[in-house]
């Protein structure tokens, strides 16, 4: 057994979680549970009430966090340390939204100073694009920019993007590649003008196969249309932390924004990977968006545990994972603009908490990230919202809506804040078979035909879920929003005794690709590999089936 399934409140709540009565029976003794368990931090509202816990369930939850010395990680992460042990790295997103007179040094170095000058550097360089200063190579202004790199180097910038469409500026528009499947490249570049296009290649490592590729492939139309070598410093710019590579590539050193090695990739919307959100929705809006995470920060970091929002939300789903075998979760948003969040959220979860060993080495002896998914509420109501009601796995679900919506056009708002509650209720409440039953008492049915369809409408309800409500959604309770799942992330793995930073997990099937790529073009048919491998290569070099 491990250290954490020994812990006294780990054995506690596996006796508890087999005495808890039905959510419906619970809030029908407790009539101030809403009140009791619901909370509001930096713009947010979070109601936690339908979730399977009692008092009892919360007090066990936050003493697991104690005894798994949570506060003193989380202390550890704000300061620098180095957490992310596999990497040696410190984690210091938080760093990236910090105050300009916070002082955090990391190597002898103030970073806060570093991030400040690359936000300036950012500043002006949206300045000059959207005032229409920065010119391309035959004198015009630019007006399209194309965004290319992969995992957190995409899904952060596109997602926040799509998200803040209300407040893009409206000089540029932006569009994202990151599959290296030629189709997205050659549709993305399809009716754009290489006069006024530019191309921002966002890549940590500046190694990554897809971002090399699809930005190889850019410049290649680039010359193509009649532009020169000499002009493509007017058009492509980068983001990396490793500028060596990035000038080696032929991008102009001046035309380089860094990013430092402790911004984990799927934790780097916040550095100058999101300078295609700067350019869409304005400087002084992006500085919303981090003042919004940093207020998160802040509640993280000095909240008790028992109010504090990402400290309840990972102990739910922990709770669930652990002690109810749940193995997924879903996000649904109920707001169009938050559409991508669920992949944005199943990345930055599924990439950190997808581990099976403990930081010292030791095999975990229990589950660890669940798979995270969703999607937009209404559409999934009418698709697979049925395995959440009346399926076999129970899934826990976080609903987020805006009270006020940026269309508020006729009854669509009223509407779609009545699916978001009527879905949570459902799946709290469930429906009896007696009530069912009642349901069909005035229908022409036979009392064997009633008793047959009674029996499919039974719902188990005792579904958890929690509602994450907001003003609206704004850069600020956006950057806030975004926070709160990233340190939920934190909480889990901090407890799981995980590394949530590196994510040795990707690397495996990248070195196989490029000894297959080298098998795709060879000359002589591939025989060294198992015959699955070797039969699917030389069906590739074949060309046909
Ligand atoms: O920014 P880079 O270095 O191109 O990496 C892109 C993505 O690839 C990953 O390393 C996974 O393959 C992610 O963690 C990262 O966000």
């Amino acid at each position: 057994m491990t250290e954490l399934t020994q812990q006294a409140s780990w054995q506690a709540l596996k006796k508890h979680c087999k005495t808890l009565p039905h959510l419906r029976e619970l809030f029908s003794t407790e009539s101030d549970r809403f009140s009791d368990m619901s909370t509001q931090a930096c713009g947010l509202f979070l109601d936690y009430s339908k979730n399977r816990a009692s008092k009892e369930t919360m007090s066990l939850l936050f003493q697991l966090a104690k005894e798994s010395q949570l506060e003193s990680k989380i202390k550890a992460m704000f300061a620098g340390q180095v957490i992310n042990n596999t990497e040696q790295r410190a984690v210091l997103h938080t760093a990236l939204r910090a105050p300009a007179d916070k002082v955090i040094t990391v190597d002898g170095n103030n970073i806060v100073a570093e991030v400040q000058q690359t936000l300036a550097k950012m500043g002006e360089f949206v300045e000059s694009l959207t005032s229409g200063q920065w010119k391309g190579y035959t004198g015009k202004t630019i007006t399209d920019v194309v965004s290319i790199g992969i995992g957190g180097s995409f899904l952060g910038p596109k997602i926040v993007s799509q998200a803040l469409r209300p407040y893009w500026t409206g000089e540029l528009n932006c569009h994202f590649v990151a599959n290296v499947d030629g189709t997205s490249i050659t549709e993305k570049l399809k009716g754009l003008n290489p006069q006024t296009t530019l191309f921002v290649m966002s890549s940590k490592s500046f190694g990554t196969q897809e971002t090399l590729t699809n930005t190889l492939t850019a410049k290649a139309w680039f010359l193509d249309q009649g532009a020169s070598q000499a002009d493509v410093a007017k058009h492509f710019v980068a983001v990396s932390s490793n500028v060596a590579k990035a000038t080696e590539f032929g991008i102009d050193a001046n035309n380089i924004f860094p990013m430092w090695d402790w911004v984990g990739g799927r934790y780097s919307l916040w550095s100058a990977i999101g300078l295609p959100i700067a350019l869409l929705i304005g400087m002084d809006n992006f500085r919303e968006l981090l003042a919004g995470a940093h207020a998160m920060d802040e509640h993280f970091a000095n909240t008790p545990l028992e109010n504090n929002m990402p400290v309840i939300m990972g102990l739910f789903s922990l709770w669930y994972g652990n002690f109810f075998n749940a193995q997924s979760h879903v996000v649904l948003t109920y707001d169009h603009y938050l559409r991508g969040l669920p992949a944005y959220f199943q990345q930055l979860d599924m990439e950190s908490n997808g581990k099976s060993v403990t930081l010292n080495g030791t095999d975990v002896d229990y589950s660890t990230g669940p798979v995270i998914w969703g999607g937009e509420g209404t559409n999934g109501q009418h698709a697979y919202h049925q395995l959440l009601h009346q399926g076999t796995a129970l899934i826990p679900a976080d609903f987020i809506m805006p009270l006020n919506s940026h269309n508020p056009v006729g009854e669509h708002h009223v509407q779609l804040a009545s699916n978001c509650f009527g879905q949570t209720q459902a799946l709290m409440q469930g429906r009896t078979y007696e009530e069912a039953l009642a349901e069909l008492s005035n229908s022409k049915l036979d009392d064997a035909q009633k008793q047959l369809i009674a029996k499919h409408k039974v719902m188990p309800g005792n579904k958890p879920s929690n509602t994450i409500l907001m003003d609206k959604l704004t850069p600020t309770t956006l950057g806030a929003l975004i926070a709160l799942y990233e340190h939920r992330t934190f909480v889990q793995g901090a407890i799981w005794q995980i590394n949530s930073f590196d994510q040795w997990g990707v690397e495996l099937g990248k070195q196989l690709g490029n000894d297959v790529l080298d098998r795709l073009t060879a000359d002589d048919e591939a025989k060294e590999l198992d015959s699955s491998s070797n039969g699917l290569i030389n069906l590739f070099r074949q060309g046909n089936i």
